[in-house]
């Protein structure tokens, strides 16, 4: 046992001496640390004290004013916002320009490379259907595979924090084990009577106390920067996989990230979570609260974990000591029996924080998704639907963590009564063998009288009394530790989840899935790991060969189900000049082609070939306008910055003149300039929005671009003029629309939902439409006479749900506005009027019965 008398340095002469000089010195650097430099300068300069003291009021009052602005309202900044980020010209960093307490601070981001990602992918295998998770062995590899993001290097900055944790926690161990020791001194110079040493012990009471506190406050803030660092690091790394050019953002948002299919195996009881759970949830809950839950944990895991181990190790050396072999014994027996009482006892954690997580996840996005459409929702005075259906996910939370709660009672009450009595007992138990067996004491031989005999029990037990209340303690934090590692482990999965599913879509990776059975033969199987078309990106020209388009299934369901076939063939080659219009009924397809062009959904099979994205290349316009948060300035040349726009040369008079001929000259003006911020999807009427929406495709000159359904707000006229205007660009356009007034616009006509194959009951399969198509298609071939066209029906090729015509002469045109007008009045009267006249036939039919 080390000695106590170590704590009691001699006291000479010299050493007051020094230690006055000491802290003469550390009260002048004190002083002189708290006089501002400004305050030497205003003596220095002889102004008075008065003027001095005005000086930093004023300094104060400008700390405060600037300390109050807020980027949005403060002119200053809104001009240095108009860049969101510079790029390097060298290389692919970006400066970004963070707002921070009124002043805009540089924060340089260098992207993930490529190669790390590609020596990460076998570090992530996806999970598996019903694959259960806790904390096995499993649990340690996602872990593993987690930490090489969140702590990349031995030598970087996590280390050197980790590192400096660690000597904290040491050091507060060695100062328990001292103050140990010096609370059984105290106890002793008190039952002896000695006032000096009485005194003395004190002082060295409140000599440790200040190291003790600077060491916890340290461990807690070495600890959170720790967190802060993992959560850094793994949001960068998620950032630059989510955000890539892949769109794996949104494929994820499809659900063809998630875990693949299978029925759930999982119990439901003890033993963790299921890869389901693991996977479930939107990526916001996931990169925001699931990650930063996740960082929180496994910071704090180290110092609970850490520490208490540690404390073990250093109080029971200490303990060993003083107890004998006997005490020895009995306390390892202790730790073992405490173990397994409380293995037996933890309810699967693990599971539980898993599901949190996710009905968290579900709870905020009901939220999110208020606060995104809360006009259409006030417009349906759909508030009291809304509540019911947040009312819900919180309930289904709130009964979540009350289960929680309850599970927690008898763990809690297990865990309290071993930590804190059955420990307790077993300490006195072991403290009393050295006392009432003497025999088993170190061999120290007690030459004082009685009271000296009863002073130095009296402080070994103190002593021993609180490294073994230390030992409880530490004991207990390394069992709460357990079901600490327990909730990592959910959010473990959670988080590795996320990272697997992210890396799996990167690479195009799906795991296969078995033709269902129910599948009629004829009819294909879409499933995502059968992807096999080829797309050749950089073409001057658009091509889909023999692409089927397909609408793939998100969610674990659908991955079983497959991808649903909207058209079963499609060949389209469009050159430039050759401006073609798309037009059929609601949800046959329309828009999927232009999502299949724009990489959104997968070429199942065929060839595709398009042009790169950007000027000269292709651009989309989208059905929804989207308005991004910035500048007026940054609406227009949207997904560009001003940086980027100025790099190319670009000018804001060029805006204006964009803006022009997109009938919103006026807005600079109304919304105060272009460095206007705001929240421009409100601000913006429907109209006005898809009319921004043409501003962008102007801005950014492509030779192609695919329009779809981007002007239905916007009055006839000036969509015509916005058409002719982008022609005149040299835009080929590819449009998708209802409004057959546009086909003046364009020299090609595309018509989906032309086919004969529908199948019974789809929108497609009434026997009005079908005739109607077999018209259109007639005049779409060239011949005048409806009539005709109703003849040749049989001898229309086998068709595949579309039909491309090319309107070549002006007058084939008119005749096609013209009779697609007249075949529209007379759908709208069929659909309207033929069910009418067909229930009058049935009672005509029924009364001539009767009459017979
Ligand atoms: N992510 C998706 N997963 C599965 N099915 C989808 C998905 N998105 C769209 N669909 C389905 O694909 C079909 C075609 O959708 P699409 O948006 O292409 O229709 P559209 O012809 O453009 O219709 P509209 O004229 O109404 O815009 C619809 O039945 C739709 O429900």
């Amino acid at each position: 046992m080390s000695s106590p008398r170590a704590l009691y340095p001699p006291t000479s002469p010299g050493f007051t001496r020094r230690r006055q000089a000491l802290i003469v010195a550390l009260i002048a650097v004190a002083l002189s640390r708290s006089a501002a430099p400004d305050a030497s300068k205003a003596v220095l300069d002889a102004i008075s004290l008065r003027s001095w003291r005005e000086a930093k009021a004023k300094e104060r009052e400008e700390r405060r004013r600037k300390l109050l602005e807020t980027p949005l309202n403060t002119p200053a900044l809104e001009r240095k916002m108009v860049d969101l980020y510079i790029p390097d010209p060298a290389g692919p960093s970006r400066t970004l320009l963070v707002p921070h307490r009124g002043r805009i601070s540089r924060v340089r981001i260098t992207p993930t490379p490529a190669e790390l990602y590609a020596q990460h992918l076998s570090l992530f295998p996806p999970l598996r259907p019903g694959e259960k998770l806790g904390v096995n062995k499993r649990f340690w590899s996602m872990l593993a595979a987690v930490l090489r993001v969140a702590f990349p290097s031995k030598t970087g900055k996590e280390a050197l924090l980790l590192a400096l944790h660690t000597f904290f926690l040491v050091v507060r161990t060695v100062l328990s084990v001292m103050v140990a020791r010096l609370d059984g001194r105290i106890v002793r110079d008190l039952v002896s009577a000695n006032g000096k040493g009485f005194i003395r012990g004190l002082g060295w009471w409140f000599a440790l106390a200040l190291p003790s506190t600077y060491t916890n406050a340290m461990i807690r803030f070495l600890e959170r920067k720790l967190a802060l660092a993992f959560r850094t690091n793994l949001t960068r790394y998620i950032h630059d996989l989510y955000l890539n050019d892949k769109l794996n953002y949104y494929k994820f948002g499809l659900g063809l990230g998630a875990v693949s299919a299978g029925p759930p195996t999982g119990d439901g009881k003890k033993g963790g979570a299921e890869a389901s759970e693991a996977a479930a949830g939107g990526a916001d809950q996931l990169i925001t609260t699931d990650l930063a839950r996740f960082c929180d944990a496994l910071a704090a895991l180290y110092g609970n974990m850490g520490k208490p181990f540690l404390d073990m190790v250093i109080f029971t050396s200490q303990l060993a000591a003083g107890l004998g072999p006997l005490g020895t014994i009995g306390l390892f027996a202790n730790y073992g029996f405490t173990a397994w009482i409380l293995r037996k006892a933890t309810p699967a954690f693990g599971k539980m924080a898993a599901v949190e997580a996710r009905l968290e996840g579900e709870y905020r996005a009901g939220l999110g998704r208020i606060g995104r459409d809360g006009e259409e929702v006030a417009f349906y005075n759909g508030g009291a639907r809304e509540k019911a259906i947040l009312t819900e996910a919180y309930q289904k939370l709130k009964h979540h963590v009350h289960a929680v709660f309850k599970v927690r009672i008898p763990y809690g009450m297990t865990e309290d009564f071993v930590i804190k009595y059955l420990w307790s007992a077993v300490g006195y138990g072991l403290m009393s063998i050295p006392i009432l067996f003497p025999a088993q004491r170190d061999g120290e031989v007690r030459t004082g009288g009685l009271q000296d005999e009863v002073a130095h029990r009296t402080e070994s037990y103190v002593s021993n009394r609180r490294l073994l209340l230390s030992l409880a303690d530490a004991g207990g934090r390394l069992m709460y530790s357990g079901k600490d590692l327990a909730e990592l482990s959910g959010y473990t999965s959670r988080v590795y989840s996320l990272l697997a599913s992210l890396h799996a879509l990167d690479n195009g990776i799906y795991q296969p899935n078995p033709r269902p059975e129910t599948l009629p033969p004829q009819q294909e199987f879409y499933d995502m790991a059968g992807v096999a078309g080829r797309v050749i990106l950089g073409a001057d020209h658009l091509l889909l060969k023999g692409v089927p388009v397909v609408a793939p299934a998100g969610g674990a369901a659908g991955a079983e189900r497959g991808g649903e076939e909207l058209i079963r063939i499609l060949d389209l080659r469009v050159e430039k000049g050759q401006h073609t219009l798309i037009t059929g009924p609601n949800g046959v397809g329309k828009t999927s082609i232009a999502r299949i062009v724009a990489q959104l959904w997968p070429v199942w099979s065929g060839l595709m070939e398009r042009p790169l994205h950007g000027e000269g290349g292709i651009f989309f316009l989208p059905q929804r306008p989207y308005l991004s948060i910035g500048s007026l300035r940054d609406q227009v040349i949207y997904p560009h910055t001003y940086a980027e726009m100025k790099s190319r040369g670009r000018t804001d008079a060029e805006l204006a003149d964009i803006l022009e001929h997109v009938h919103l000259a006026y807005l600079p003006a109304r919304e105060g300039g272009w460095e206007t911020r705001k929240e421009w999807k409100d601000v913006l009427s429907g109209g006005e929005k898809q009319r921004m929406g043409m501003a962008r495709l102007f801005y950014h000159r492509p030779a192609y671009a695919i329009l779809d359904e981007c002007t239905s707000a916007v009055s006839s006229d000036v969509e015509g003029l916005m058409y002719e205007h982008a022609k005149s660009m040299g835009v080929t356009l590819v449009t998708i629309s209802h409004r057959p007034s546009l086909l003046k616009y364009h020299n090609r006509h595309l018509r989906l939902g032309e086919s004969q194959t529908a199948a019974p009951g789809s929108p497609l399969a009434s026997t009005s439409s079908l005739n109607l198509n077999a018209m259109r298609m007639g005049m779409g071939l060239g011949m005048s006479s409806a009539l005709s066209a109703l003849d040749s029906e049989q001898q229309l090729p086998q068709s595949q749900g579309w039909q491309l015509t090319v309107l070549d002469d002006k007058a084939t045109k008119e005749e096609v506005l013209e009779l697609d007008g007249e075949l529209e009045r007379l759908e709208r009267v069929l659909g309207t009027e033929v069910g009418e006249w067909e229930r009058r036939l049935g009672e005509i039919n029924e009364e001539l019965k009767g009459k017979k």
